[in-house]
């Protein structure tokens, strides 16, 4: 693009500029545009909680609304606004968390957004669906206000209003599943459903429905299977650190009703349950063991030195190409651990991975860590979160990453680059230098040559893509649905 364009600018100091220029402010947007960025720009509101009294964006927007009106420049009133139209007209000084009306009119080149919360958390989507539809609110009361009525939250304020999706579509994907699906599949689907599909209404979903989530035990009375199904719902809820009452289905069932001695097979979901006992780990950890090549035992063999080295910070990398067995070192250390009674976590960066690892689970669900890496990346795991409380119950937590060093290495180059974090990703590995060396040195008469090979672990030169659906969300890492998966 920079030759064609014929502009002489340093190849990062482009790259980073066209890569935020959607994100800039409008004076920096202008020195951008000379290097053909796009005339448009977007700004994203952020919506927040009621419980969140003082700052937020939408606090600041009633702040506006209780001012005497100001006249905009293209005749409207600052109070009669919706919280994205704001947007055209104000700047959000995160400082101050005020908004102040711009000096100049950038109206009709500003397209305003809300930032989507994820679909399982219903009040938040149900505020944005607000935000983006009422005009000049004072208070939270009058955005839950409707028709007349107040509306004790934003959320049945957005059903009154019919905002939220309607109930029909997945009530007939239901009914449809139903027809081949096990009760067990069935539960699978509702949580899928919950977490995914933001439905209007989830407890006349599950009311409506039950009969279809219930296992058929005829020594369980109907109490008892309710029980036991939404207890299966609870701690697949839980997995994406959700609770039932989240979702309005808490009081629809009584723990003691739960029966007692489930099976292996009724407790596939419950991560607190291990199908194989403590001797059968350490049978399974010897096995592996005597298999392991010399360099994996000296990774082991480190691994389990570090583990009785108490009171220091221990942390260990494993890193080696593709197939070399670092996922099967860290499966015979978790037999090892598990065998000594230690209670182990294994996490992976992505879906794909942590399905090679027993109980994996992505490091970014366990931890409720933030998708945007920052200096002030933590976890964000609530107080009183059911992962909190299992991860609490561990007597001694153990962690195993896979492919977590590219992760660790892209956070420590977002402290370095602080103001550039958008070129993190061509600054991981000393490869990627490696790779741009290659291709200067590339002229274009070995390019051809170049293009008919394909040697083992290169994408082949001409990529020919099948028609087909991939997923973009790690459904279900469990069921092998993650990021990326091709649906044949
Ligand atoms: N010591 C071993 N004995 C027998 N099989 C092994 C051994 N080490 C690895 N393997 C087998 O080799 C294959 C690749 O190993 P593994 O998946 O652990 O590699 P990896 O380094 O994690 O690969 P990738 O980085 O691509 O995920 C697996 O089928 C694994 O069972």
């Amino acid at each position: 693009m920079m030759d064609e364009g014929n502009v002489q600018c340093p190849k990062g100091k482009w790259l980073a500029l066209n890569d935020c220029h959607y994100m800039l402010d409008l004076s920096r947007s202008r020195r951008v545009k000379r290097f053909g960025a796009s005339s448009h720009i977007v700004h994203r509101a952020y919506i927040h909680e009621e419980e969140n009294e003082a700052i937020g964006m939408i606090n600041a927007w009633f702040a506006v609304n209780r001012k005497e009106p100001v006249k905009l420049p293209r005749g409207e009133l600052s109070n009669t606004l919706t919280l994205p139209e704001m947007l055209r007209f104000f700047v959000f000084q995160t400082k101050s968390q005020k908004f102040v009306l711009r000096k100049k009119d950038y109206s009709r080149r500003i397209i305003p957004r809300i930032m989507a919360p994820q679909p399982r958390y219903l009040e938040l989507t149900a505020t944005r669906l607000i935000c983006q539809t009422v005009y000049g609110p004072k208070n939270w009361e009058d955005l839950r206000t409707h028709a007349g009525s107040v509306y004790p939250t934003c959320l049945e304020a957005a059903r009154a209003r019919r905002l939220m999706n309607g109930e029909i579509e997945w009530q007939m994907l239901i009914v449809e599943v139903a027809a081949t699906g096990t009760p067990y599949a069935m539960r699978r689907l509702f949580v899928s459903i919950l977490v995914n599909c933001v439905p209007a209404n989830p407890r006349s979903l599950w009311e409506d429905n039950v009969e279809v989530f219930l296992d058929k035990k005829p020594s369980w009375s109907q109490d008892q299977k309710v029980a036991h199904a939404l207890r299966h719902v609870q701690l697949l809820l839980a997995r994406h650190c959700i609770e039932l009452h989240n979702f309005e289905l808490r009081d629809l069932f009584e723990e003691d009703d739960v029966p007692f001695n489930l099976n292996a097979e009724e407790e596939t979901d419950n991560p607190s349950f291990d199908p194989i006992n403590v001797t059968e780990h350490s049978k399974k950890a010897d096995e592996m063991y005597t298999m392991l090549n010399e360099r994996q035992k000296i990774v082991v063999d480190r691994a389990m030195t570090l583990m009785k080295k108490e009171g220091v910070p221990r942390m260990m990398f494993v890193d080696g190409p593709g197939g070399t067995g670092k996922t099967f070192c860290y499966t015979a250390i978790y037999h090892r651990l598990v065998s000594q009674n230690r209670s182990v976590i294994c996490v992976a960066h992505t879906g794909i991975a942590a399905t090679l690892l027993p109980f994996g689970c992505t490091a970014h669900r366990k931890f409720s860590i933030p998708i945007e890496v920052s200096d002030e990346m933590t976890c964000n795991i609530s107080l009183d979160s059911p992962n909190r409380k299992s991860m609490q119950s561990k007597t001694r937590r153990r962690l195993f990453g896979r492919s977590m060093y590219h992760r660790l290495q892209n956070l420590s180059c977002a402290k370095q680059k602080r103001r550039k974090p958008v070129l993190c990703s061509l600054w991981i590995t000393k490869r990627h230098f490696d790779v741009a060396d290659l291709n200067d040195g590339l002229t274009a008469a070995n390019a051809e040559v170049f293009a008919t090979q394909t040697p083992q672990g290169l994408p082949p030169h001409i990529l020919r893509l099948k028609i087909g659906v991939v997923l973009f969300r790690n459904l279900d890492v469990d069921q092998g649905l993650c990021n990326c998966t091709r649906m044949m």
